[in-house]
C-alpha cells in the first residue's frame, strides 16, 4: 500500500516512517510538513533514523495524495481537516491521529468521510482500546454512585488537553453508563468547587518532562476504588496501530471509522 507521512519531521510522523519501513505490504511513497520547515528537501528515511529512503520531504500535499493510496497523519487540526478534504477528493484512506479537534473540525471530517475511508482515534495502541472496553464494562456494573475521574500525564511539548486519549476512556465511561459526555464531564476544577455532583466524569491533566502517555481510570466507590491504567513506553505503538489501521482501511468503504473497528474489539 503507498503511504503518504503527513508532518514527517514530527515526533510521530518520524516513528510513522519507520513503522512503515518495518511493515509488509507498506511502502513511504511520500512525506510532508508545514511550509517553511527545516525538513523540506531532506530524505524521510534519514529524518527518521533508518537510512535513505529516497523519498524527499516537500510542502504540498496535493500531488503525493494523489499518487497514494493512504495518508497518515498525526498534526495539527486545521492541517488535518485541510487534508481530509484532499482524501476524499482522491478517494484514499486518510488515518487521523491528530488530537485536540473542535466539533467544528469533526464536522468537517465527518463530510469528508462520505468519500474517503477515514479512521480516527485519539489513540492508536491495542492497550489502551482494550482499556476503553474495561472502562466502559466497569461503569456500566458500578454505576453513577462510583465517581469517575480520568487522570493523563504527557510530555512537557504537548499542546492539547485533556489528552485524546482521556477523552476517549471518557466517552467509554459516559457509553457505559448510557450518558453524554459533554453533558456530564468536569475538566477545569479551581477554587469553591462545592462538593463533587453524583454522576459527572472528571479530568485531571498533567504535563512534565518527556512522558510518552500515561492514562488512568479511576472509579472511586464508598471505601474502595478500582483503578485501570495504562502507560506508554514507545511512540512505536501508536506508529504501528496507525500503519495497521491504513492497512485495514484499503478494503474498506467511505465512512468515519475508529480503531475499534480495525482491531474487531466488542463495541457494546
Ligand atoms: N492518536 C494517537 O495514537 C496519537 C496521537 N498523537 C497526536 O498527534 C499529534 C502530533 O503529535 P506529535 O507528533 O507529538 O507532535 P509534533 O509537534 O512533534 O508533530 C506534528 C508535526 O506536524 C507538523 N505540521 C504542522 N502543521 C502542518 C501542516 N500544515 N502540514 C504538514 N505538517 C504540519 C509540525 O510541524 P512544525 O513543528 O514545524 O509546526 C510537526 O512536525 C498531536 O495531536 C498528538 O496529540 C500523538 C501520539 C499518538
Ligand atoms: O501528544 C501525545 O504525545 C499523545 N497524544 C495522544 C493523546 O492526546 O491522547 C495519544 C498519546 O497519549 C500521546
Amino acid at each position: 500500500m503507498r503511504l503518504v507521512v503527513a508532518g514527517a519531521a514530527g515526533r510521530m510522523g518520524r516513528a510513522l516512517i519507520r513503522a512503515i519501513a518495518e511493515t509488509e505490504g507498506a511502502e513511504l511513497s511520500g512525506a510532508f510538513e508545514r511550509a517553511g520547515s527545516d525538513a523540506i528537501g531532506k530524505d524521510a528515511g534519514e529524518l527518521a533514523g533508518v537510512g535513505p529512503l529516497g523519498v524527499a520531504v516537500t510542502d504540498d500535499p496535493l500531488p503525493l495524495v494523489a499518487a497514494a493510496e493512504g495518508v497518515i497523519d498525526f498534526t495539527v487540526p486545521d492541517a488535518t481537516v485541510a487534508l481530509s478534504e484532499l482524501a476524499a477528493q482522491a478517494r484514499i484512506v486518510h488515518v487521523i491521529g491528530t488530537t485536540g479537534m473542535s466539533e467544528t473540525n469533526l464536522q468537517r471530517l465527518d463530510a469528508a468521510a462520505r468519500h474517503a475511508v477515514v479512521i480516527r482515534s485519539g489513540n492508536m495502541s491495542l492497550g489502551v482500546n482494550l482499556l476503553a472496553g474495561l472502562a466502559r464494562q466497569a461503569a456500566r456494573a458500578l454505576g453513577p454512585e462510583w465517581d469517575v475521574e480520568i487522570v493523563e500525564m504527557h510530555h512537557r511539548m504537548k499542546v492539547d488537553a485533556p489528552s485524546g486519549t482521556a477523552l476517549l476512556l471518557g466517552e467509554a465511561v459516559a457509553k457505559g453508563r448510557e450518558v453524554a459526555l459533554a453533558e456530564q464531564s468536569v475538566r477545569v476544577r479551581d477554587g469553591h468547587t462545592g462538593a463533587r455532583v453524583e454522576g459527572t466524569i472528571g479530568f485531571a491533566t498533567l504535563r512534565g518532562g518527556t512522558v510518552v502517555g500515561d492514562h488512568m481510570v479511576i472509579l472511586a466507590g464508598p471505601g474502595e476504588r478500582v483503578e485501570l491504567g495504562h502507560r506508554a513506553e514507545d511512540r512505536m505503538i501508536f506508529a504501528r496501530g496507525a500503519v495497521k489501521a491504513a492497512l485495514w482501511g484499503k478494503g474498506a468503504k467511505p465512512g468515519h471509522y475508529g480503531m475499534a473497528d480495525v482491531l474487531g474489539l466488542d463495541r457494546s
